[in-house]
């Protein structure tokens, strides 16, 4: 039987709806608008894109959006200064540095620049490692997002095999310790796995985060499975697709994320949500999470 197709652009709408209205209670009862500052150096077509769908996204869910654009001959010195402005701005909540960045600049130094509290990509070290050990924490945006497309599916994932290929900083590696944070049992493969498919073929929830357009066929997905596609790559055509042969391996599994509308609507969508998050922290006593 043919999987059932989870849409992340659906959850995303309705996820938005009710983003949106906290976001106007917050004005209404506090006068906060949260305020999310973007950065984006360099001419990259995704990279523009990306950005373009989080400021319209904000802009409908009543959240203020200011974006800086520089050229990529930007010094590092110059951005860490833009990040320390928005830091020291109590009007901005979240401050977002679109990757990737150029090679001369050193992408954890942005990264460990931006106050931990405005940190709404979840990823600072400071909110790494507070995920880690679960305490409360911004989380990042494409795990966080799978692992709220996986719940709304009403599956336990309680003790089932996740599996994981990849393991980026930004998806791989976080996605995996959410998932064990819901007591699944988790493995990791990546470019040195040796017989892939013996592994990913054990997996109640397939991950599939590798950047390579259709690597993931059939044959590593047992019957059943739960498909996550993370992938976004551009055939020479202009279409875009997952990692994952979605026209094959729908007919193995029992739900699959498409690409383009799974996981990629549902990244943005808490990117709102951790915007909101902080700017509700600013609102109440407490004004970051470890305080
Ligand atoms: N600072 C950050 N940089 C990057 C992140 C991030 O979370 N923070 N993630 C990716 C890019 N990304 C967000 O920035 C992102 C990628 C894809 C999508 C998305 O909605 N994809 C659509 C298809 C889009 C298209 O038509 O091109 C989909 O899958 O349906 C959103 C956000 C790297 N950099
Ligand atoms: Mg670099």
């Amino acid at each position: 039987m043919s999987a059932v197709i989870v849409s992340g652009k659906d959850l995303a709408v309705e996820k938005r709806a009710f983003i949106k209205e906290k976001v106007s209670e917050l004005h209404m009862e506090k006068s906060i608008q949260p305020c999310l500052a973007v950065i984006l150096v360099g001419q990259d077509p995704a990279s523009q894109s990306y950005v373009r769908a989080k400021q319209k996204a904000c802009e409908e869910a009543g959240i203020k959006s200011i974006l800086e654009e520089y050229p990529s001959s930007i010094t590092q010195e110059e951005l860490l200064n833009r990040i320390t402005h928005f830091n020291d701005d109590a009007s901005v909540h979240g401050i977002l540095v679109q990757l990737p960045l150029p090679d001369h600049i050193d992408e954890l130094a942005v990264i460990e620049h931006i106050s931990p509290n405005k940190d709404v990509d979840g990823f600072h070290p400071v909110n790494i490692g507070r995920m880690m050990i679960d305490q409360k924490s911004f989380l990042p945006c494409t795990p966080y997002g799978i692992v709220e497309m996986i719940k709304s599916l009403d599956v336990s994932i309680s003790g089932k095999h996740v599996v994981v290929i990849g393991r980026s900083n930004i998806v791989g590696k976080p996605v995996g310790q959410l998932l064990l944070k819901e007591d699944a049992t988790v493995t990791y493969c990546h470019s040195r796995t040796k017989d892939l498919a013996s592994i990913t073929k054990q997996a109640d929830i397939l991950i599939a985060a590798v950047g390579r357009a259709k690597i993931i066929g059939p044959e590593y997905v047992k019957d059943g499975a739960i498909v996550i596609d993370v992938g976004v790559n551009r055939l020479e055509t202009g279409k875009l697709c997952g990692d994952v042969d979605f026209e094959s391996v729908k007919e193995k599994a029992s739900f699959i994320t498409p690409v383009p509308g799974g996981v990629g609507p549902m990244t943005i969508t808490m990117l709102l949500h951790n915007t909101l998050q902080s700017a509700q922290n600013q609102a109440s006593e407490n004004k970051t999470f470890s305080s």
